[in-house]
């Protein structure tokens, strides 16, 4: 690409400011950020950003800040490269992703890279935009917005990037747009992008850590380094539900070994206390992602015929949980009886 990458980026919380930052840094692209929340605050002072990666930052603004995501037309406008999302996956709310990215993707050009956590993410995009390059992006960040436009990054950013395969597209084609993608993210230094070209895999290894800690941090309100300290909660709820993704992912072709069990338990350095998002997403309020982390691998089970009784159960108090904010918010119509309006 002989000029910068034109890039849109939906989500600018924890990991899409970060993002963000790291593709505006490598002087590869230009980002126009869509905002929403956070979009007065960071009008006004720009983001703070606290990073591991990059220090103290003050008044950090991409090339361009939007309220809504743009309605691409043509007449002569460049037409973006990259559509970035990095909102919360949350298919049980609407308006879906792709409607609200719709107005802004051109058939067969721009390329949608997904940085979010949770399986088959990707279904909806292939059938609304079967033309387009979805590519996967699987972070290791710990990026959280503190309050409107600050946010904090406490571990290295690790992005893996590979395509999802689309059988309509060329395999090389894919491939390159994921290469390309890494080039331009990691041009700033600082940060570990890597081509990861198994997609499946590297979403499941992630999901050993996601569909437990998430929720169980979540359920309980206890950090994943605090958790460490109470062995009933890792013995008997966590090393246990962490087994049931492995038997899922064997059954839909994906064999993990079982020494990333002892690896996710111990991933965290219990002085670091991480807050996984889920848990985070429960303290502010907000809804959260447990029908890409969790419902998708139950149903994936049930597909497999594999018994998982603890994701289960989890899975059914997150959505409890995710009921009583739909009701908080005005989205349940008790006289219908049913989940949402
Ligand atoms: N945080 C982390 O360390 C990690 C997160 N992940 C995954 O990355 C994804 C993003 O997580 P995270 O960064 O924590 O998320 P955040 O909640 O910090 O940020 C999400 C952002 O998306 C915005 N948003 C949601 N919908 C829209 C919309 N329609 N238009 C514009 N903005 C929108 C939210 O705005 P508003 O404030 O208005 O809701 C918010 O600013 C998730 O899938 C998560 O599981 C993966 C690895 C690590
Ligand atoms: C645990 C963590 C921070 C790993 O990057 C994550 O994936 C999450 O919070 O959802």
């Amino acid at each position: 690409m002989a000029s910068k990458a034109r890039v849109l980026l939906v989500g600018s919380g924890g990991i899409g400011t970060i993002a963000a930052f790291n593709l505006e840094h490598g002087n590869l692209a230009q980002v126009s950020c869509v905002l929403r929340s956070n979009y007065a605050a960071v009008m006004q002072r720009g983001f703070e950003i606290t990073s591991s990666d990059h220090g103290h930052i003050q008044s950090w603004r991409p090339t361009e800040i939007l309220n809504a995501v743009p309605h691409f037309r043509g007449n002569g406008d460049r037409p973006f490269d990259y559509i970035v999302i990095c909102t919360k996956n949350v298919p049980d709310v609407g308006p879906s992703l792709c409607q609200i990215i719709g107005p802004a993707v051109t058939s067969r050009h721009t390329v949608i890279t997904l940085i979010q956590n949770g399986l088959n993410i990707e279904r909806p995009f292939l059938l609304s935009f079967p033309d387009n390059i979805i590519l996967s992006g699987v972070s290791r960040i710990d990026a959280h917005e503190v309050s409107p436009g600050v946010i904090e990054q406490k571990q290295k950013d690790n992005l893996h990037i590979g395509a999802f395969h689309n059988p309509k597209l060329d395999s090389d084609k894919q491939r390159r747009a994921a290469e390309e993608f890494v080039k331009i993210y990691r041009a700033g230094g600082n940060t570990t992008c890597l081509h990861e070209p198994d997609v499946a895999r590297d979403r499941w290894s992630k999901l050993v850590y996601n569909a437990t800690w998430n929720p169980i941090c979540a359920l309980t309100g206890v950090n994943t380094g605090d958790l460490r300290l109470t062995n009933c909660v890792i013995d008997d709820l966590l090393y246990p539900a962490m087994k049931e993704v492995l038997k899922v992912s064997q059954a839909r072709g994906c064999l993990l070994p079982m020494s990333i069990i002892d690896e996710t338990i111990h991933c965290d350095p219990v002085e670091e206390k991480v807050t996984p998002s889920m848990q985070k997403d429960l303290e502010k309020g907000n809804f959260i992602e447990h029908e890409n982390i969790l419902g998708e691998v139950i149903r994936e089970a049930r597909a497999a015929g594999v018994a998982t009784p603890i994701l289960s159960a989890i899975y059914a108090l997150c959505s409890g949980i995710q009921w009583k904010t739909k009701k908080a918010k005005g989205l349940v119509d008790l006289a219908k009886n049913s989940d949402a309006i």
